[in-house]
């Protein structure tokens, strides 16, 4: 007896839309057919819907343990669901304490399987201070490490110096474990913020103009080269322009193993919109002009952006207030509308394939991490999958956020499409606006084997 049937849908599937029944059993896709007939427990009937495989958001902070106040791992999750996702990777920073050594990831996986609603799993982190606790941290199951090339905001977890990230990249290649890194070079960034902080010019667009694109390029350029010479995988996370996808496309193409990830923000804001949003839309890198957005679309459209992540880092709404832009928390609150802007932005407006739209949220970030048998519709499969109705369209209202803080640079915009449904591993998470706990949430690892030879 099969345990779920859902009839009539239009699946979204790497060989493109095909509307077919999708039969469930024991938590897995079992069969997809133009008309299954066997039995089932439950049926839904999806007729008129699109069934997207759910999203798996690469990079998220969700501040728990220590930080819950600013989101929290229920919360955080639960806006996943409600946008369609299914699993997140958490950072290891903006929890207090950071994913740094074993005994924190025992406490951050511990806070997880209680609060969240989806599957999960966790980045640790790679600083000047944790190099010797990156082989516990693999054995524990971190999908990578995370690094920070500019100051993060946060003093407990200070950036990589060029010695330490290429120790680090040298450890993480022999643990078969990829880097990911957030690329801005500290070195001018802080250069930059120093001379604006000393002649008090503090606005949002003081803030752009101490980061600008090229900051970013050198550190893309670097952290390229740093992982060539060590035959560490590479993971570019948040590439705010066009031209640091070229950088990086361009080293791939040359060989090097790198994978390039964007966020929803840079995709839907340009940094005129900072002047309407204020600090909600502070970010870094920060929103960049309408040239190096046109260039980044285009990259997308043409399949050299490999994921797309939210980059999910709120906070209380006091830091986010102020009269100097330089001391507002830097951090985008997205998670729940990823899926939203790329359908209207992409889908709709540009004429980006629903398949290639669901390779950038689901089946690349599984392909990319070694998730074996998530991120994608068929058979075989874990039964992970969202039901989007594309015929409506939807204004995001505070009341629909289910984030701790009503806050978010979405609010007010229409998107095209609604999530009625998300199911996880066969099991309903989210329907029309009730979020349901599964019976099991699982941490994700990667199949990578984390011993190598040295
Ligand atoms: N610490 C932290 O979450 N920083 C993130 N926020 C942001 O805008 N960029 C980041 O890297
Ligand atoms: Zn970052
Ligand atoms: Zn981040």
């Amino acid at each position: 007896m099969l345990d779920l049937i859902v009839r009539g849908g239009k699946l979204v599937t790497p060989e493109g839309v095909r509307q077919a029944d999708l039969a469930v059993a024991e938590g897995r896709i079992v069969q997809i057919a133009p008309e299954i007939t066997e039995p089932a427990r439950q049926e839904i009937r999806a007729e008129g819907l699109h069934v997207f495989p759910g999203l798996i958001d690469v990079h998220v902070h969700f501040n728990e343990p220590g930080r819950a106040h600013w989101e929290g791992i229920a919360s955080g999750s639960a806006a996943l669901a409600a946008g369609g996702g299914t699993a997140f990777f958490d950072m290891p920073l903006n929890s207090l304490p950071c994913t740094l050594d074993a005994p924190s990831f025992d406490q951050k996986l511990a806070a997880m399987r209680a609060s969240s609603y989806t599957d999960f799993a966790l980045w640790g982190g790679l600083t000047p201070g944790n190099l010797e606790h990156l082989p516990e941290l693999a054995e524990r199951g971190v999908i990578g490490f995370k690094a920070f090339m500019s100051n993060s905001g946060l003093p407990e977890f200070p950036p990589c110096d060029d010695g330490s990230l290429y120790e680090g990249m040298r450890i993480a290649a022999r643990l078969g474990l990829p880097v990911a890194v957030h690329a801005e070079s500290e070195a001018l960034t802080a250069h930059f913020t120093q001379q604006k902080r000393r002649q008090g010019q503090t606005t949002w667009r003081d803030y752009l103009a101490s980061r600008p694109v090229f900051t970013e390029l050198e550190a893309i350029q670097r952290a390229l080269l740093l992982a060539q010479e060590t035959g560490c995988k590479l993971h570019i996370v948040h590439i705010s322009s066009g031209a640091g996808v070229a950088l990086a496309a361009e080293a791939r193409a040359r060989g090097v193993d790198v994978s390039l990830e964007t966020c929803p923000h840079y995709l839907a804001f340009t940094e005129e919109d900072l002047e309407r949003l204020g600090a909600v839309g502070k970010c870094a890198p920060p929103l960049r002009s309408r040239e190096q957005q046109t260039l980044l679309w285009n990259q997308v459209l043409q399949g050299q952006v490999d994921i797309v992540a939210s980059d999910h880092s709120p906070s209380p709404p006091e830091m986010k207030q102020g009269q100097d832009f330089f001391a507002m928390w830097g951090g985008i609150a997205g998670v729940q509308s990823t899926l939203a802007v790329l359908l209207t932005e992409g889908w709709q407006q540009r004429g980006l394939a629903l398949e290639r739209l669901a390779a950038l949220l689901s089946a690349n970030p599984a392909r990319r991490f070694g998730l074996v048998g998530k991120g994608l519709l068929a058979e075989g499969y874990e039964a992970d999958f969202a039901l989007v109705d594309l015929q409506q369209t939807h204004t995001l209202k505070p009341q629909n956020l289910r984030y701790r803080h009503p806050i978010s640079p979405y609010l007010g915009r229409s998107f095209v499409g609604v999530v009625r449904e998300t199911w996880l591993r066969g099991q309903r998470v989210y329907a029309l606006g009730k979020i349901e706990k599964p019976s099991e949430v699982r941490l994700l690892k990667g199949t990578i084997p984390f011993e190598t030879a040295p």
